[in-house]
């Protein structure tokens, strides 16, 4: 497994090797030691999830209030269009977006920082993400923008064919702004 930087701090990629045979293939999806050397605690992940999402499904853009929320993503199923705005004040890329592909054929694992907007569109009729979270699920804290807000101009490659109604009710990029830098 190796370990890439994103493009904004703290943003990492955890790349498996996957070893195929005429069964099928295995793939180690995490590695405990590897994380914790990049500084990550494996055992602050108190919250497993999935989600499924059809083609050009988009959930996003969401962020966490307070101290924020460390996530570890990887697309299990399908491929997924996944991207993250920097929302920390101060940060030398505040405001800038970044997207990268998870898929089943890579079996890439993203961390994301606390403090970062993050968001996908599924690229296959069928994806399928699992998501660690380093605290409990909370919607009091939730803080969401606009995944077409024309100040981020973020490029989504499918048109939108499923959309949650608190994703289309989110506020736009200054709205956030505002509010994240008090
Ligand atoms: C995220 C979440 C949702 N739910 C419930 C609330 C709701 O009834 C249903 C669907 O929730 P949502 O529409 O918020 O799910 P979704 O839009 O998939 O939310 C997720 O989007 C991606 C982009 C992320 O980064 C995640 O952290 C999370 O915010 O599941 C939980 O019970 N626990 C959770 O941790």
């Amino acid at each position: 497994m190796r370990v890439e930087r994103g493009a904004f701090d703290g943003v990492l990629i955890f790349v498996p090797t996957p070893h195929h045979d005429d069964r099928g293939f295995f793939t180690r999806t995490f590695d405990t030691a590897l994380a914790a050397a990049h500084g990550l605690d494996p055992a602050a992940f108190v919250q497993d999830s999935q989600s499924r999402s059809r083609l050009g499904t988009l959930r996003g853009m969401h962020c966490r209030l307070g101290r924020g929320e460390a996530k570890l993503v990887r697309c299990a199923r399908g491929a997924i269009h996944d991207v993250l705005v920097d929302a920390r004040p101060g940060s030398p890329t505040f405001g800038e977006s970044w997207s990268v592909v998870l898929d089943d054929k890579e079996f890439a694992h993203l961390y994301v920082p606390p403090g970062l907007f993050h968001g996908y569109q599924a690229l296959t009729e069928q994806a399928d993400v699992c998501y660690r979270i380093d605290r409990e699920h909370d919607p009091a804290e939730d803080l969401t923008v606009r995944y077409d807000d024309p100040d981020l101009g973020i490029g989504w490659p499918l048109p939108v064919t499923a959309i949650s109604a608190r994703d289309l009710a989110a506020g736009s990029w200054k709205e956030a702004r505002e509010r994240l830098l008090g």
